[in-house]
């Protein structure tokens, strides 16, 4: 088994010393030596590969502010090109300059620098390019040029670009990075995302604008309904007759979440006149293209110009995800999946990783882990944050902040965050269970190794999953093992002591159980008889009680108590009504059972009686179809019978049976 390969923490520290080599190397590329980029863009030119010393010496002269800055030369950073976002023509203006300035973005990133000048020239455009590669500023730069290039005159109510995403913390996401370009200019940045409170944020765009609007599909039809949204007594609707540019990110995820009927509606609001002018765009933005596009692109698009930005892998293959990013995976039976990576998270933070965010299948996964990892006494000392979509807007959004402000927090997720979300310095992607969809690898993967820094992913894998491997392999992304390791401490034992103490626990745990279907490695006491398991149907039963190593304890689950007293109360006295209730009706039963009269009563025991004498004779004579037997088995088969009722009757000792049932075999 895999569990037994390999010492604990010695591919770790393999990882860990090619990490630093790869820095050492950077660092040696810092003082000007000479590294080709990697990063090619797919379609349209091949980069300019830097030739020139000179050039080379002047960009890493680590006296220049270029060199000095976050945004370092593209010989520093392989995902830059060598083009200054003021190498465009027509040139940005100033105020986009100084919001790039601002951000220490200097250089364009290959996407932005195909994708800025199609944008301004007119086009639609379909683009994709791999995760963290840069797409949010490749639309957020013509997202304002474009409204500094028009003649229109916008009121501070009037959308000019708008960007749909699919996820609220994307929407955010992006929004913030928009309001550092209207810091530097008079069109304000505004979202409508869903979760938040809509009174208030349809008065805060009313009062204060919002020419660049980022928002939800959702929540964006809802609002942009409202009368009153621009405080001018016309329909919300209005509001878009000067749009420039639709964006939608993360275009596949959008319609994989079922939005199509409201993007359908989002192009039905847009002003008709919009697709016959020369003067508005759509831009479609993703890291993977998926057939389901193909539709929309149809639908709402005029001749878009594809652009794809590929990787180009060691043998010049072409890659979904930066070359930076190393894929592992971990072959791990189910009940040592929580053990192994609780040894993981242990030896990465003992290491000093940093960031690691761990995707689980559902959001109840997500949050039974983060309530009972914390209080694992091996876990102490590691900070987890729980960010899942059935939790309330600002709590999720609180969870970011959280990820984004620590040193080293551990996320625990659903694959909300798998797309787009950008933290700058994930150090591990850690996939607990497999994502359904086989597109969100990338995008999960994608969390870590963003613009040039190094990252890494590592898949749990159970033998019965491990084709897995081949699927992964076959979008041209290499997975290496690594061992499980005979360090990790079982922490099975612990967890069922903490959910014998808490009934809130136990219930988060039996729906976890139900929800993946794994439940040996969640800890939990036995397998439950509820109601869940019995609307999993037939299947998903079967699964579960086939699971391997499976260990059920004997325990009266009723006997767990909620640790919060007056939950405990509550249910004491529903356990207390619904004992009343059946002493009730078991009462009631008894006095009608004694209120009959005796006839009915006979009546009764002979119906019973007869029920009785039927069975017997079903069991008695073998329920055979003549047809498949000879005559003389028949014959024989009546002989027996006769024998059998011969001795019920008692005329025949049963010692005796044998004897003469072998004589009448004979006799034939
Ligand atoms: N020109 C640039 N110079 C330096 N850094 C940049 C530049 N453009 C973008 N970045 C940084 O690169 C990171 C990734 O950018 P972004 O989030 O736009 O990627 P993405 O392609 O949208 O990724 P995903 O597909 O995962 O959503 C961000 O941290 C961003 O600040």
């Amino acid at each position: 088994m895999a569990a037994q390969r390999g010492a604990g923490g010695t591919w770790l520290r393999e990882i860990l010393r090619r990490q630093r080599r790869h820095e050492a190397r950077r660092d040696s590329l810092a003082a000007g030596h000479v590294r080709s980029p990697r990063l090619a863009e797919g379609t349209r030119k091949t980069p300019k590969t830097p030739k020139t010393p000179k050039k080379l010496a002047n960009l890493t002269d680590p006296s220049s502010p270029a060199a000095s800055s976050a945004n370092a030369p593209s010989e520093l950073v392989p995902h830059l090109s060598q083009d200054p976002f003021t190498s465009v023509l027509p040139s940005l203006s100033n105020f986009t300059l100084h919001a790039l300035e601002s951000l220490k973005f200097k250089y364009m990133a290959p996407v932005q620098k195909m994708v800025i000048p199609l944008l301004l020239s007119s086009k639609d455009v379909v683009v994709e390019a791999p995760t963290g590669s840069g797409k949010t500023v490749a639309f957020l730069v013509p997202a304002f040029e474009l409204l500094a290039r028009s003649s229109d005159t916008l009121d501070k109510t009037d959308i000019g670009s708008l960007i749909i995403a699919p996820t609220r913390e994307l929407a955010l996401q992006i929004e913030s990075l928009s309001a550092v370009f209207s810091s530097h200019c008079s069109f304000p940045s505004h979202s409508f995302v869903g979760g938040s409170n809509e009174t208030n944020n349809m008065r805060r765009f009313k009062e204060l604008g919002g020419n660049v609007l980022i928002a939800t599909p959702g929540r964006f039809i809802e609002t942009i309904s409202k009368k009153n949204l621009t405080g001018k007594g016309t329909s919300g609707i209005d509001a878009l007759r000067s749009l420039q540019l639709l964006v939608l990110d993360e275009a596949d995820r959008l319609l994989h979440m079922g939005f199509e009927q409201q993007l359908t509606r989002i192009f039905s609001l847009i002003p008709k006149q919009r697709s016959f002018t020369a003067s508005d765009r759509t831009g479609l933005f993703s890291a993977t293209m998926t057939s389901s596009l193909t539709e929309l692109v149809r639908v709402g698009m005029r001749n878009p110009c594809r652009v794809a930005v590929t990787v180009k892998g060691k043998e010049g293959q072409a890659l979904t995800t930066p070359v930076e990013l190393s894929h592992y995976y971990m072959e791990v039976a189910p009940r040592q999946r929580l053990n192994q990576l609780i040894h993981l998270l242990i030896t990465l933070k003992e290491k000093k990783a940093g960031k690691i965010i761990i995707f689980f299948l559902t959001c109840w996964a997500v949050d039974y882990f983060a309530r009972i990892l914390p209080k694992l006494k091996t876990c102490q000392g590691l900070h987890f944050v729980g960010l899942h979509g059935k939790l309330d807007q600002k709590k999720r959004s609180k969870a970011v902040e959280e990820l984004r402000n620590s040193k080293e927090a551990i996320l625990l997720c659903t694959d909300v965050a798998a797309r787009g979300l950008d933290f700058d310095d994930i150090s591990w992607v850690i996939q607990f269970d497999p994502p359904q969809d086989p597109d969100f690898f990338v995008h999960r993967v994608g969390r870590a190794g963003r613009m040039g820094r190094r990252g890494k992913s590592v898949i749990f894998l159970a033998p019965s999953e491990i084709d897995y491997i081949q699927m992964v392999e076959s979008r041209n992304m290499k997975l290496e093992e690594i061992p499980c390791s005979a360090d990790a401490r079982d922490v099975l034992q612990e967890i069922r002591s903490l959910v014998r103490e808490d009934r809130d626990l136990m219930r988060r745990g039996q729906r976890t159980f139900v929800s993946i279907g794994h439940g040996m490695s969640l800890g939990l006491l036995q397998l439950p008889y509820m109601r869940e398991l019995l609307q999993a149907g037939a299947t998903a039963k079967r699964r579960m009680l086939l699971l391997p190593g499976f260990e059920p304890e004997e325990i009266d689950l009723d006997s767990i108590a909620f640790k919060d007293a007056k939950r405990e109360k509550e249910r004491q006295e529903q356990l207390k009504n619904e004992e009343d209730e059946r002493d009730k009706q078991a009462k009631k039963r008894r006095a009608a059972r004694n209120a009959q009269s005796w006839s009915k009563k006979l009546d009764k025991m002979e119906r019973r009686q007869k029920k009785k004498a039927r069975k017997e004779r079903v069991l008695t004579v073998p329920q055979v179809r003549e047809e498949e037997l000879s005559d003389d088995e028949i014959e024989q088969m009546r002989k027996e019978y006769a024998l059998l009722k011969k001795m019920k009757k008692g005329k025949l000792p049963v010692n005796q049976l044998d004897q003469e049932l072998d004589e009448s075999a004979n006799s034939l």
